[in-house]
């Protein structure tokens, strides 16, 4: 097949010191300590399908409605809230307004293409992963910023993680909703944006603290995330 888009090798130390996660660095450690659920998650059968293009339609709506279930959330707005510093503050208010701008769009459009109603979205039941994910971070954004800005640096680098495999590969997609997922997560900005989090985890998390259950079980729900797209499509 020609626009077959390969697994990403097992993680390595020093793999992201290119945005920040310097050997022995705690993110580098952070994510060196979930390795191989990371690599399962960023090699899941949804990635690999999605990045090929022989995602079923059907699957990928299903991805897209508990996605914008998920997006709807509002972490950015309890991070924002958290954050210690006003320049922090400032940085997250920018990138919050960003996804506002670009991300929810994306959401509003494909489900417009794609024809599901407002009725289906709605009566979409949350799946298991999903809700458990919901919930979880639900808990997070009520304990300390160490933890929040770990799960949400977490979260972000590892769709940054998947989406590179198909920029490492120089694979474009050739379905425009897969391109444009892939989009909103690989590419200057959302590195540079990835770059940011990764430092504020240097910063403020700890290897030995709650922060390295913290990265671990978002990595696991996440994998388990992708996975449920096919069971309720
Ligand atoms: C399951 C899931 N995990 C991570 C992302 C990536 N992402 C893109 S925007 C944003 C922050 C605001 O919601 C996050 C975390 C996603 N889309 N869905």
């Amino acid at each position: 097949m020609v626009n077959h888009v390969p697994e990403a090798p097992a993680s390595k130390s020093g793999d992201w010191a290119f945005l920040g996660a310097e050997s022995g660095s705690v993110a580098d450690r952070l994510y060196l300590s979930a390795a191989e659920e990371w690599n399962r998650a960023i090699n899941s059968r949804f990635v690999n399908e999605l990045l090929d293009d022989t995602l079923p339609d059907n699957v990928l709506v299903s991805y897209l409605i508990q996605d914008f279930k998920f997006f709807n959330q509002g972490i950015m707005d309890h991070a924002i809230a958290l954050a210690p510093r006003e320049e922090t503050k400032e940085m997250l208010r920018k990138q919050s307004k960003f996804f506002a701008d670009e991300e929810a769009p994306y959401f509003t459009d494909f489900l417009k293409v794609y024809h599901v109603t407002d009725e289906q979205y709605e009566h979409a039941p949350q799946t298991p992963a999903n809700k458990e994910y919901c919930d979880y971070l639900a808990e997070v954004v009520n304990g300390t910023w160490e933890e929040l800005i770990t799960a949400l640096c977490c979260m972000e680098w590892l769709y940054l993680a998947w989406a590179k495999r198909t920029v490492d590969a120089g694979v474009v997609q050739q379905v425009p909703a897969h391109k444009g997922w892939v989009d909103l997560h690989e590419g200057e900005l959302f590195r540079a944006w990835t770059g940011r989090l990764i430092a504020l985890v240097n910063e403020y998390a700890s290897v030995d603290g709650p922060e390295a259950e913290v990265f671990r079980r978002i990595v696991h729900l996440e994998r388990r995330f992708f996975e449920d797209a096919y069971d309720l499509a």
